[in-house]
């Protein structure tokens, strides 16, 4: 086998090549379509003789053999996901779906010496969080979801596994039926009652808070084994999140024990807490009343999902509606950030904030009918985007990648190790602590930068660069924010509104940015105007002295005048009225 290496992800194979699984079934790669931290994803069929269709039904997910992720993730399908366990749980339950791919086969390959692990899945389609940026779901399709998801946990969590990394981007439609959504990610599935014996209760500080911050249960803050009660916690999260566009700790996500403190005051003060965040268009009852249960839960109790899906019941019957973009609930969005605010001011002990009236909920139609209201840029976290994700990315925030430990990339992880990874997993990894670049920041602070140079093709990029003082200073980092505004979104903003419109039009960030602020602050040589990009404690530039230098000539010039004209009044004295007559 080949040594363990760096670089996780591995060499890509070439397309038409032929993988045979461990049940002798032949796999013929197609194109790529995706990669992840550690494998590759291709499109794949079981017809070698052609090349691999454009629409196919399978893909292969590929990693290094001696790769921890997929090994687990194999693991947890192998065990709980055959498709005849499926069959007889969908039969036994009466139900037509359950949101988890199908596991088609598995096996090792060899190519140019390196050794491969690979596995055949359902092609799946878009993930949500991609689908949410075009535009919000609305509550109903929330809610069945939820009622869905809690199939799946159920399932899974009979299976001895739990998920514990629940969210949007973790949940894809299907490639050929939109209308159904897949639980996926089960690289970091944490078996929790390995041959029906439940994890002890053991609280462990050194893996506090793993999972990914925003929903992470509060047992995994406390640094507990996640167990079905954390699932269906983060479940809750979730549902809150997708509800509200925001949750009452999105100000604190850098500081994870702040994270968990106002986890546990939503929790201690159910229902309140989260009926408070309701607004007219979406109420959160159900969430509340779903996260009430949870609070019931013990570690090792076995949840009553019957009961979870009957207090996520909506009425919406049939595919989920994942189509039509919802405006809305940008009004709860804000007030759970309000909430957050006032919280922060009046300190962080405070019991329950006191409850409001709940909101009543309208009818779907009148929701539909809502305009959507963006969420303050100052609410939305902002990691490294590219231009086409910060584009998007304003419509629905994506959350942080996990932070739970995953399976070490280069420990070797063999197939005959069947038993096996999880209390080994224990203490695989620590925490790892949050990456700054994910995690939302104070105010943009002002960049020196003594003087930039003007180009006709100066990038967009350029802005970044900008210190701008006082009023401008203000205006400059705003329009620096809403260089992820998402074009097409609605804006409350003029300079929002000019940035999209001329984004429309065809203008680059740069002609607009030259068009619409630029040229206040160039003199007349095109140079930056250093009095208003000079940042505190910079030297004044050349051209702030150029001005010095004309209001001096200026005022010598009107003092001149000035002595002119008081000679000629004397003159006028002296010489035109010598007798000094009066009128
Ligand atoms: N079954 C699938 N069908 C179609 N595309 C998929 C499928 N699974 C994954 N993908 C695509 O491939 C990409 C990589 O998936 P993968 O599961 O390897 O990584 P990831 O979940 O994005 O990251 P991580 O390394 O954290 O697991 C995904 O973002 C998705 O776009």
């Amino acid at each position: 086998m080949a040594p363990p290496r760096k670089n996780a992800l591995p060499k890509e194979l070439p397309e038409g090549f032929i993988l045979s699984d461990t049940e002798k079934k032949n796999w013929r790669l197609g194109r790529k379509i995706g990669e992840g931290g550690f494998g590759l994803i291709y499109l794949a069929s079981q017809d070698v003789d052609r090349r691999v269709a454009e629409d196919a039904d399978f893909v292969i997910k590929l990693e290094y053999q001696e790769n921890g992720p997929l090994f687990s993730e194999l693991k947890f399908y192998q065990r709980a996901a055959k498709p005849e366990n499926r069959q007889k749980w969908l039969t036994r339950k009466k139900l037509d779906f359950l949101g988890i791919p199908t596991y088609w086969g598995s096996g090792l390959a060899e190519c140019n010496g390196l050794s491969y692990r690979f596995m055949v899945m359902d092609r799946l389609g878009s993930d949500l969080q991609k689908v949410w940026k075009k535009g919000h779901p609305k509550k109903t399709t929330v809610l069945q979801l939820g009622q869905e998801l809690v199939d799946v946990l159920e399932y899974i969590h009979e299976n001895e596994y739990v998920h514990a990394d629940i969210k949007a981007a973790n949940l894809m439609q299907g490639h050929r039926d939109p209308k159904k959504v897949y639980l996926v990610d089960y690289g970091l599935s944490y078996r929790y009652c390995p041959d029906g014996v439940h994890k002890e209760y053991k609280e462990n500080p050194k893996k506090g808070h793993n999972g990914t911050i925003e929903y992470t249960s509060l047992d995994a803050h406390k640094g507990l084994n996640p167990s079905r009660r954390s699932d269906l916690q983060i479940l809750g999260f979730c549902l809150l999140h997708w509800l509200c566009r925001s949750l009452p700790w999105d100000g604190v996500l850098r500081n994870p024990a702040q994270v968990e403190e106002a986890k546990t005051r939503l929790m201690e003060n159910l229902p309140d807490s989260v009926q408070q965040l309701s607004v007219s268009t979406a109420s959160t009852d159900e969430v509340a009343a779903f996260l009430l249960y949870v609070k019931t839960l013990g570690y090792q109790e076995k949840p009553d999902y019957k009961h979870l899906k009957k207090l996520l019941a909506c009425g919406g019957r049939g595919g989920l509606d994942l189509s039509a973009p919802q405006g809305s609930a940008a009004e709860s969005s804000t007030k759970a950030a309000d909430l957050h605010t006032r919280e922060k001011k009046a300190g962080r002990a405070r019991g329950a904030p006191k409850a409001k009236p709940t909101a009543t909920v309208m009818d779907e139609e009148v929701q539909e009918g809502a305009k959507s209201k963006p969420v303050p840029t100052q609410y939305i976290r902002a990691p490294p985007l590219t231009k086409p994700q910060a584009q998007k990315e304003k419509a629905f925030p994506a959350p942080r990648r996990s932070q739970r430990p995953r399976p070490d990339p280069v420990q070797t992880y063999q197939d005959d190790s069947e038993d096996d990874s999880e209390d080994e997993d224990e203490d695989k990894t620590r925490p790892r602590p949050i990456p700054e670049c994910y995690l939302r920041g104070p105010p943009i602070a002002p960049r020196t930068q003594s003087k930039q140079k003007t180009k006709s093709k100066q990038t967009f990029r350029k802005r970044d660069d900008l210190t701008v003082t006082s009023a401008r200073q203000e205006r400059g980092t705003r329009l620096q924010r809403r260089k992820h505004a998402v074009p097409g979104c609605d804006s409350q903003n003029h300079d929002d509104e000019r940035l999209i419109h001329n984004h429309r039009a065809g203008y680059s960030h740069q002609q607009w940015w030259d068009r619409n602020l630029c040229h206040e602050h160039r003199d007349s040589s095109g140079d930056w105007d250093n009095s208003v990009l000079k940042g505190p404690g910079q030297e004044a530039g050349p051209t702030q002295r150029t001005g010095l230098l004309h209001w001096l000539v200026f005022a010598g010039v009107f003092l001149s005048l000035g002595a002119c004209v008081l000679g000629f009044l004397e003159f006028d004295k002296v010489h035109l009225n010598p007798f000094n007559l009066e009128n």
